[in-house]
Protein backbone atom coordinates (compact mmCIF):
# COMPACT_ATOMS: atom_id res chain seq x y z
CA UNK A 1 0.00 0.00 0.00
CA UNK A 2 1.51 3.51 -1.15
CA UNK A 3 2.58 5.22 1.93
CA UNK A 4 1.87 9.39 2.52
CA UNK A 5 4.43 11.65 0.69
CA UNK A 6 5.81 14.21 3.11
CA UNK A 7 8.12 17.22 2.84
CA UNK A 8 11.27 16.97 2.90
CA UNK A 9 11.17 19.65 5.38
CA UNK A 10 8.98 17.72 7.49
CA UNK A 11 11.26 14.24 7.23
CA UNK A 12 14.25 16.89 8.22
CA UNK A 13 12.32 18.25 10.95
CA UNK A 14 11.71 14.52 12.62
CA UNK A 15 14.84 13.75 12.17
CA UNK A 16 16.42 16.87 13.99
CA UNK A 17 13.82 16.37 16.81
CA UNK A 18 14.88 12.41 17.39
CA UNK A 19 18.67 13.20 17.48
CA UNK A 20 20.21 14.14 21.09
CA UNK A 21 23.68 15.43 20.80
CA UNK A 22 26.58 13.70 22.12
CA UNK A 23 28.23 14.19 25.55
CA UNK A 24 31.38 16.92 25.39
CA UNK A 25 34.72 16.58 26.51
CA UNK A 26 38.01 18.75 27.02
CA UNK A 27 40.91 17.97 24.97
CA UNK A 28 43.55 19.82 23.99
CA UNK A 29 43.39 22.58 21.53
CA UNK A 30 45.90 21.23 18.83
CA UNK A 31 44.11 17.71 18.41
CA UNK A 32 41.00 19.48 18.04
CA UNK A 33 41.06 19.98 14.65
CA UNK A 34 37.52 18.59 13.13
CA UNK A 35 35.86 18.95 16.27
CA UNK A 36 32.66 21.25 17.39
CA UNK A 37 33.27 23.36 20.34
CA UNK A 38 30.52 23.00 23.24
CA UNK A 39 32.05 26.13 24.76
CA UNK A 40 32.60 29.60 23.73
CA UNK A 41 36.62 30.73 23.50
CA UNK A 42 37.73 33.62 25.54
CA UNK A 43 40.97 35.12 24.02
CA UNK A 44 43.73 34.28 27.24
CA UNK A 45 46.01 36.90 25.73
CA UNK A 46 46.14 39.64 22.84
CA UNK A 47 47.12 38.75 19.75
CA UNK A 48 50.08 40.26 18.83
CA UNK A 49 50.87 39.85 22.51
CA UNK A 50 53.41 41.70 22.38
CA UNK A 51 54.98 45.42 20.34
CA UNK A 52 57.57 43.56 17.32
CA UNK A 53 58.44 43.88 14.25
CA UNK A 54 56.83 43.57 10.45
CA UNK A 55 60.03 43.82 9.11
CA UNK A 56 63.56 42.67 8.87
CA UNK A 57 65.79 45.88 9.69
CA UNK A 58 66.61 48.23 12.48
CA UNK A 59 64.63 49.48 15.24
CA UNK A 60 65.58 53.26 15.68
CA UNK A 61 64.16 56.65 17.13
CA UNK A 62 62.00 58.24 14.33
CA UNK A 63 63.61 61.88 14.84
CA UNK A 64 67.29 60.44 14.16
CA UNK A 65 66.26 59.32 10.43
CA UNK A 66 63.25 61.03 9.65
CA UNK A 67 65.09 63.36 6.99
CA UNK A 68 66.97 60.52 5.64
CA UNK A 69 67.73 60.02 1.87
CA UNK A 70 70.65 59.43 -0.31
CA UNK A 71 71.56 62.66 -0.28
CA UNK A 72 71.00 63.47 3.34
CA UNK A 73 72.13 59.44 4.43
CA UNK A 74 72.29 58.94 8.69
CA UNK A 75 74.79 56.82 9.96
CA UNK A 76 73.52 55.32 13.27
CA UNK A 77 75.85 52.82 15.84
CA UNK A 78 74.21 49.00 15.67
CA UNK A 79 73.97 48.64 19.72
CA UNK A 80 72.55 45.22 19.82
CA UNK A 81 70.71 42.37 18.05
CA UNK A 82 67.60 40.73 18.53
CA UNK A 83 67.05 37.03 17.22
CA UNK A 84 63.24 36.56 17.21
CA UNK A 85 62.48 34.32 20.11
CA UNK A 86 64.80 36.41 22.36
CA UNK A 87 63.37 38.45 25.30
CA UNK A 88 66.42 41.35 25.23
CA UNK A 89 65.06 45.03 25.91
CA UNK A 90 68.61 47.19 24.60
CA UNK A 91 68.41 50.80 25.22
CA UNK A 92 68.42 52.33 21.85
CA UNK A 93 69.53 56.29 22.54
CA UNK A 94 69.08 59.01 19.76
CA UNK A 95 72.11 58.13 17.08
CA UNK A 96 72.15 54.62 17.92
CA UNK A 97 69.98 51.26 16.33
CA UNK A 98 69.20 47.89 17.33
CA UNK A 99 68.94 44.90 14.71
CA UNK A 100 66.00 42.86 14.80
CA UNK A 101 63.84 40.28 12.32
CA UNK A 102 60.05 40.22 11.66
CA UNK A 103 58.31 38.84 14.78
CA UNK A 104 61.14 39.93 17.44
CA UNK A 105 60.01 41.95 20.10
CA UNK A 106 60.71 46.05 20.00
CA UNK A 107 63.12 47.36 22.30
CA UNK A 108 61.14 49.78 24.51
CA UNK A 109 63.14 52.67 23.60
CA UNK A 110 62.34 52.97 19.78
CA UNK A 111 59.51 54.00 17.98
CA UNK A 112 60.33 52.81 13.99
CA UNK A 113 61.84 50.28 12.52
CA UNK A 114 63.80 50.90 9.36
CA UNK A 115 63.95 47.84 6.83
CA UNK A 116 67.48 46.67 5.28
CA UNK A 117 66.19 47.88 1.89
CA UNK A 118 66.41 51.22 3.38
CA UNK A 119 70.13 50.85 3.91
CA UNK A 120 73.44 51.02 2.59
CA UNK A 121 74.82 48.31 4.29
CA UNK A 122 71.71 45.74 4.28
CA UNK A 123 71.58 43.01 5.56
CA UNK A 124 75.73 42.38 6.29
CA UNK A 125 77.70 40.27 9.30
CA UNK A 126 79.01 43.66 10.04
CA UNK A 127 77.16 44.94 13.52
CA UNK A 128 79.31 48.62 13.93
CA UNK A 129 77.23 50.69 12.03
CA UNK A 130 74.35 51.42 9.63
CA UNK A 131 73.82 54.32 6.98
CA UNK A 132 69.91 54.77 6.49
CA UNK A 133 69.28 56.03 3.02
CA UNK A 134 65.12 56.19 3.33
CA UNK A 135 62.71 58.12 5.61
CA UNK A 136 59.97 56.45 7.66
CA UNK A 137 56.75 56.94 6.00
CA UNK A 138 55.96 57.74 9.55
CA UNK A 139 56.99 57.43 13.23
CA UNK A 140 56.18 53.83 14.03
CA UNK A 141 55.90 52.66 10.96
CA UNK A 142 56.41 48.77 10.83
CA UNK A 143 55.72 47.92 14.09
CA UNK A 144 53.16 46.19 14.95
CA UNK A 145 50.77 47.08 17.92
CA UNK A 146 49.72 44.58 20.58
CA UNK A 147 45.86 43.74 20.58
CA UNK A 148 45.72 45.36 17.25
CA UNK A 149 44.12 41.70 16.02
CA UNK A 150 42.15 40.55 19.49
CA UNK A 151 42.56 41.68 23.09
CA UNK A 152 42.30 39.21 25.97
CA UNK A 153 39.22 38.18 26.96
CA UNK A 154 37.47 39.61 23.65
CA UNK A 155 34.84 36.13 22.55
CA UNK A 156 37.05 34.40 19.92
CA UNK A 157 34.64 31.90 18.61
CA UNK A 158 30.78 30.72 19.57
CA UNK A 159 30.22 27.75 20.77
CA UNK A 160 28.40 25.78 17.76
CA UNK A 161 31.38 26.62 15.50
CA UNK A 162 33.59 24.04 13.78
CA UNK A 163 37.15 24.55 14.26
CA UNK A 164 38.97 24.09 11.18
CA UNK A 165 42.49 25.21 10.14
CA UNK A 166 41.94 28.93 10.49
CA UNK A 167 39.73 29.02 13.58
CA UNK A 168 42.53 26.33 15.56
CA UNK A 169 44.96 28.71 14.31
CA UNK A 170 43.24 31.95 15.52
CA UNK A 171 42.31 30.22 18.82
CA UNK A 172 45.79 28.85 19.59
CA UNK A 173 47.46 32.32 18.57
CA UNK A 174 45.56 33.99 21.46
CA UNK A 175 47.04 31.50 23.88
CA UNK A 176 44.40 28.52 24.63
CA UNK A 177 45.22 25.00 25.81
CA UNK A 178 41.72 23.00 25.82
CA UNK A 179 38.63 23.41 24.72
CA UNK A 180 35.50 21.78 25.55
CA UNK A 181 34.28 20.16 22.30
CA UNK A 182 31.44 17.13 20.92
CA UNK A 183 32.68 13.89 21.11
CA UNK A 184 33.62 12.31 17.86
CA UNK A 185 30.21 10.77 16.37
CA UNK A 186 30.98 7.17 15.92
CA UNK A 187 29.28 6.42 12.66
CA UNK A 188 28.94 2.93 10.74
CA UNK A 189 27.92 2.62 6.88
CA UNK A 190 26.55 -0.59 5.46
CA UNK A 191 25.88 -1.21 2.04
CA UNK A 192 23.09 -4.06 1.18
CA UNK A 193 22.51 -5.94 -1.84
CA UNK A 194 23.54 -9.35 -3.33
CA UNK A 195 24.86 -7.60 -6.91
CA UNK A 196 27.84 -5.65 -5.04
CA UNK A 197 31.24 -6.33 -5.02
CA UNK A 198 33.83 -5.12 -2.68
CA UNK A 199 36.77 -6.32 -2.97
CA UNK A 200 37.70 -6.13 -6.66
CA UNK A 201 37.57 -9.06 -8.17
CA UNK A 202 36.46 -9.05 -11.67
CA UNK A 203 32.09 -8.58 -12.17
CA UNK A 204 29.85 -11.45 -13.28
CA UNK A 205 27.16 -10.51 -14.71
CA UNK A 206 24.77 -8.82 -13.07
CA UNK A 207 27.11 -7.41 -10.68
CA UNK A 208 27.98 -3.99 -10.07
CA UNK A 209 31.24 -2.16 -7.62
CA UNK A 210 30.05 -1.10 -4.17
CA UNK A 211 30.18 2.80 -4.67
CA UNK A 212 28.08 4.03 -2.11
CA UNK A 213 29.56 3.01 1.19
CA UNK A 214 33.01 4.55 0.00
CA UNK A 215 31.61 7.08 -0.53
CA UNK A 216 29.42 7.34 2.50
CA UNK A 217 32.59 6.75 4.59
CA UNK A 218 34.71 9.69 3.46
CA UNK A 219 31.61 12.42 3.43
CA UNK A 220 31.06 10.25 7.51
CA UNK A 221 34.87 11.67 7.80
CA UNK A 222 34.28 14.99 6.62
CA UNK A 223 31.26 15.82 8.57
CA UNK A 224 34.00 14.94 11.65
CA UNK A 225 32.81 11.60 12.57
CA UNK A 226 35.17 8.40 13.40
CA UNK A 227 34.19 5.33 11.07
CA UNK A 228 34.05 2.45 13.38
CA UNK A 229 32.58 -0.04 10.84
CA UNK A 230 32.06 0.12 7.12
CA UNK A 231 30.95 -3.24 5.51
CA UNK A 232 28.29 -4.66 3.25
CA UNK A 233 25.96 -7.74 3.18
CA UNK A 234 23.87 -9.24 0.99
CA UNK A 235 20.33 -9.14 0.68
CA UNK A 236 19.46 -11.32 3.88
CA UNK A 237 17.31 -9.97 6.75
CA UNK A 238 19.61 -11.64 9.61
CA UNK A 239 23.35 -10.18 7.81
CA UNK A 240 21.63 -6.74 8.79
CA UNK A 241 19.99 -7.56 11.90
CA UNK A 242 23.73 -9.27 12.84
CA UNK A 243 25.00 -6.10 11.98
CA UNK A 244 22.99 -3.90 14.24
CA UNK A 245 23.50 -6.10 17.33
CA UNK A 246 27.41 -5.65 16.38
CA UNK A 247 26.92 -1.81 16.70
CA UNK A 248 25.40 -2.12 19.54
CA UNK A 249 28.95 -3.76 20.99
CA UNK A 250 30.67 -0.96 18.96
CA UNK A 251 29.33 2.27 20.82
CA UNK A 252 28.27 3.41 17.54
CA UNK A 253 26.35 6.47 17.34
CA UNK A 254 24.71 6.59 14.22
CA UNK A 255 24.32 3.28 11.17
CA UNK A 256 23.60 4.61 7.54
CA UNK A 257 22.96 1.32 5.56
CA UNK A 258 22.16 2.24 1.83
CA UNK A 259 19.55 -0.02 -0.60
CA UNK A 260 17.31 -2.36 0.08
CA UNK A 261 14.18 0.45 1.30
CA UNK A 262 11.78 0.39 -1.46
CA UNK A 263 9.24 -1.66 -2.87
CA UNK A 264 10.96 -4.60 -3.89
CA UNK A 265 11.24 -8.30 -3.20
CA UNK A 266 14.26 -8.35 -1.98
CA UNK A 267 14.73 -4.85 -0.14
CA UNK A 268 16.55 -6.21 2.82
CA UNK A 269 16.71 -3.52 5.19
CA UNK A 270 13.15 -2.59 5.20
CA UNK A 271 12.14 -6.54 5.61
CA UNK A 272 14.59 -6.68 8.46
CA UNK A 273 14.40 -3.29 10.21
CA UNK A 274 10.85 -2.46 10.14
CA UNK A 275 10.14 -5.88 11.19
CA UNK A 276 12.13 -4.91 14.72
CA UNK A 277 10.40 -2.07 14.75
CA UNK A 278 14.05 -0.08 14.65
CA UNK A 279 13.01 1.91 11.20
CA UNK A 280 10.23 3.97 9.69
CA UNK A 281 10.13 4.20 6.39
CA UNK A 282 8.56 7.25 4.40
CA UNK A 283 8.37 8.70 1.37
CA UNK A 284 9.99 12.21 1.05
CA UNK A 285 8.33 14.81 -2.01
CA UNK A 286 12.26 14.72 -3.59
CA UNK A 287 13.88 13.61 -6.77
CA UNK A 288 16.33 11.52 -6.31
CA UNK A 289 15.92 10.03 -2.60
CA UNK A 290 12.12 9.72 -2.80
CA UNK A 291 12.40 6.25 0.09
CA UNK A 292 13.71 6.94 3.20
CA UNK A 293 14.62 5.09 6.43
CA UNK A 294 15.11 6.56 9.52
CA UNK A 295 14.44 5.24 13.33
CA UNK A 296 15.64 5.73 16.54
CA UNK A 297 16.97 2.27 18.40
CA UNK A 298 15.88 2.18 22.49
CA UNK A 299 19.51 2.18 22.57
CA UNK A 300 20.17 5.64 21.40
CA UNK A 301 21.81 4.26 18.47
CA UNK A 302 20.16 6.29 15.17
CA UNK A 303 19.85 4.23 12.29
CA UNK A 304 19.38 5.90 8.51
CA UNK A 305 18.17 3.41 5.74
CA UNK A 306 18.99 5.60 2.06
CA UNK A 307 17.92 4.65 -1.28
CA UNK A 308 20.35 2.34 -2.81
CA UNK A 309 20.63 4.17 -6.10
CA UNK A 310 23.99 6.02 -5.69
CA UNK A 311 22.71 9.51 -6.49
CA UNK A 312 19.78 9.10 -4.07
CA UNK A 313 22.34 8.17 -1.56
CA UNK A 314 24.73 11.14 -2.33
CA UNK A 315 21.75 13.59 -1.82
CA UNK A 316 19.88 11.92 1.01
CA UNK A 317 23.40 12.54 3.18
CA UNK A 318 23.38 16.11 2.38
CA UNK A 319 19.70 17.00 2.67
CA UNK A 320 19.24 14.51 5.79
CA UNK A 321 22.01 12.66 7.45
CA UNK A 322 24.84 15.61 7.64
CA UNK A 323 22.82 18.15 9.15
CA UNK A 324 21.66 15.27 11.81
CA UNK A 325 25.26 14.36 12.71
CA UNK A 326 25.81 17.95 12.44
CA UNK A 327 23.49 18.55 14.80
CA UNK A 328 23.98 15.84 17.36
CA UNK A 329 27.88 17.68 17.22
CA UNK A 330 25.99 20.68 18.24
CA UNK A 331 27.00 22.60 15.30
CA UNK A 332 24.80 26.01 14.73
CA UNK A 333 25.27 25.50 11.27
CA UNK A 334 24.05 21.89 10.05
CA UNK A 335 23.00 23.23 6.29
CA UNK A 336 25.61 23.31 2.71
CA UNK A 337 26.26 26.95 2.09
CA UNK A 338 23.58 27.91 -1.07
CA UNK A 339 24.39 30.24 -3.67
CA UNK A 340 22.42 31.61 -6.50
CA UNK A 341 23.67 31.02 -9.94
CA UNK A 342 22.32 30.72 -13.69
CA UNK A 343 21.93 28.04 -15.60
CA UNK A 344 24.23 27.48 -18.82
CA UNK A 345 21.44 24.88 -19.94
CA UNK A 346 17.70 23.70 -19.61
CA UNK A 347 16.28 21.10 -18.35
CA UNK A 348 13.30 18.81 -17.33
CA UNK A 349 12.06 18.49 -13.77
CA UNK A 350 9.51 15.99 -12.03
CA UNK A 351 6.51 17.98 -11.06
CA UNK A 352 5.49 17.72 -7.70
CA UNK A 353 8.72 16.35 -6.34
CA UNK A 354 11.84 18.93 -5.50
CA UNK A 355 14.85 17.90 -7.51
CA UNK A 356 18.00 18.00 -6.42
CA UNK A 357 20.62 18.09 -9.67
CA UNK A 358 23.84 17.22 -9.50
CA UNK A 359 25.59 20.56 -11.58
CA UNK A 360 29.43 21.88 -11.93
CA UNK A 361 30.01 25.42 -11.03
CA UNK A 362 31.69 27.27 -13.69
CA UNK A 363 33.95 29.63 -11.82
CA UNK A 364 36.16 30.90 -14.71
CA UNK A 365 34.24 34.30 -14.97
CA UNK A 366 34.63 35.63 -11.06
CA UNK A 367 31.83 38.33 -11.66
CA UNK A 368 29.56 35.35 -12.68
CA UNK A 369 29.47 31.96 -12.09
CA UNK A 370 26.93 29.65 -13.61
CA UNK A 371 25.72 25.88 -13.11
CA UNK A 372 25.10 23.27 -15.67
CA UNK A 373 24.23 19.75 -15.24
CA UNK A 374 26.80 17.21 -14.28
CA UNK A 375 25.24 14.79 -16.55
CA UNK A 376 23.69 14.92 -19.63
CA UNK A 377 21.07 12.43 -18.01
CA UNK A 378 20.30 15.21 -15.67
CA UNK A 379 19.34 13.38 -12.33
CA UNK A 380 18.66 10.04 -13.13
CA UNK A 381 19.58 8.56 -9.93
CA UNK A 382 21.81 5.72 -11.24
CA UNK A 383 24.25 8.46 -13.15
CA UNK A 384 26.72 7.55 -10.32
CA UNK A 385 29.90 8.25 -13.23
CA UNK A 386 28.84 12.11 -13.56
CA UNK A 387 28.86 12.91 -10.26
CA UNK A 388 32.56 12.78 -10.03
CA UNK A 389 31.81 16.22 -11.99
CA UNK A 390 29.49 17.66 -9.75
CA UNK A 391 30.61 20.43 -7.75
CA UNK A 392 26.46 20.73 -6.10
CA UNK A 393 23.10 20.02 -6.39
CA UNK A 394 20.31 22.67 -8.00
CA UNK A 395 17.62 23.02 -5.64
CA UNK A 396 14.34 22.76 -8.01
CA UNK A 397 11.02 23.90 -6.77
CA UNK A 398 8.73 20.82 -7.04
CA UNK A 399 6.28 22.80 -9.11
CA UNK A 400 9.12 24.03 -11.67
CA UNK A 401 8.85 21.37 -14.35
CA UNK A 402 11.10 22.89 -17.05
CA UNK A 403 15.03 24.78 -15.93
CA UNK A 404 15.48 26.91 -18.56
CA UNK A 405 18.68 27.97 -19.87
CA UNK A 406 19.82 31.25 -18.07
CA UNK A 407 17.52 30.93 -15.34
CA UNK A 408 18.71 31.65 -11.54
CA UNK A 409 18.54 28.85 -9.71
CA UNK A 410 19.86 27.81 -6.07
CA UNK A 411 22.91 25.34 -5.78
CA UNK A 412 23.81 23.40 -2.53
CA UNK A 413 27.59 23.40 -2.77
CA UNK A 414 29.40 20.00 -1.20
CA UNK A 415 32.66 20.63 -3.05
N1 LIG B 1 8.23 -0.54 -7.76
C1 LIG B 1 9.00 0.44 -7.31
N2 LIG B 1 10.29 0.40 -7.54
C2 LIG B 1 11.10 1.37 -7.12
C3 LIG B 1 10.55 2.47 -6.45
C4 LIG B 1 9.18 2.49 -6.19
O1 LIG B 1 8.64 3.43 -5.58
N3 LIG B 1 8.44 1.44 -6.63
N4 LIG B 1 11.37 3.50 -6.08
C5 LIG B 1 12.56 3.69 -6.89
C6 LIG B 1 13.40 4.67 -6.31
S1 LIG B 1 12.89 6.26 -6.47
C7 LIG B 1 14.59 4.38 -5.75
S2 LIG B 1 15.61 5.63 -5.20
C8 LIG B 1 15.05 3.01 -5.60
C9 LIG B 1 15.52 2.74 -4.18
O2 LIG B 1 15.84 1.42 -4.10
P1 LIG B 1 16.52 0.71 -2.87
O3 LIG B 1 16.88 1.68 -1.83
O4 LIG B 1 15.66 -0.40 -2.45
O5 LIG B 1 17.87 0.23 -3.46
P2 LIG B 1 18.22 -1.08 -4.25
O6 LIG B 1 17.00 -1.59 -4.91
O7 LIG B 1 18.95 -1.97 -3.35
O8 LIG B 1 19.20 -0.48 -5.32
C10 LIG B 1 18.82 0.50 -6.20
C11 LIG B 1 19.91 0.67 -7.25
O9 LIG B 1 21.08 1.15 -6.65
C12 LIG B 1 22.16 0.26 -6.87
N5 LIG B 1 22.97 0.17 -5.65
C13 LIG B 1 22.53 -0.27 -4.47
N6 LIG B 1 23.52 -0.24 -3.55
C14 LIG B 1 24.60 0.22 -4.19
C15 LIG B 1 25.94 0.46 -3.79
N7 LIG B 1 26.35 0.22 -2.54
N8 LIG B 1 26.81 0.96 -4.68
C16 LIG B 1 26.40 1.19 -5.95
N9 LIG B 1 25.13 0.99 -6.40
C17 LIG B 1 24.26 0.50 -5.54
C18 LIG B 1 21.50 -1.05 -7.15
O10 LIG B 1 22.31 -1.94 -7.85
C19 LIG B 1 20.27 -0.62 -7.92
O11 LIG B 1 20.60 -0.35 -9.27
O12 LIG B 1 14.04 2.10 -5.92
C20 LIG B 1 13.33 2.39 -7.11
N10 LIG B 1 12.45 1.32 -7.38
O1 LIG C 1 13.78 8.93 -5.67
MO1 LIG C 1 14.76 7.74 -6.41
O2 LIG C 1 15.71 8.25 -5.18
O3 LIG C 1 14.45 8.68 -7.86
O4 LIG C 1 16.10 7.38 -7.36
Amino acid sequence: MPSEVIEVEDHLANILRSVTPLPTETIQLRQAGGRTLARDLIAAHDIPSFENSSMDGFAVLYADVSNASPENPVSLEIVADIPAGTDLDPLVASGQAARLMTGSVMPSSADTIVPFEHTVEGLTDRLDRVTVIEAPRTQGVFVRRPAEDIAVGDLLLHAGTHLGPRQLASALAAGLVEAQVARTPRIAIVSTGSELVTDGSPLARGQIPDSNSPMLAELAREAGAEVVLHSSVSDHDAEVLAVVQELEKLKADLVVFTGGISAGAYDVVKSALSAEDLMQFTQVRMQPGKPQGFGVAPSGLVLFGLPGNPVSTAVSWEVFVRPALLAMQGRTEIHRRVIRVRTTTGWKSPSGRRQYTPVALDTSDAGQWTAGPASSGHSGSHLVGSLALADGYAVIAAETEVVEAGQEVDVMVVA
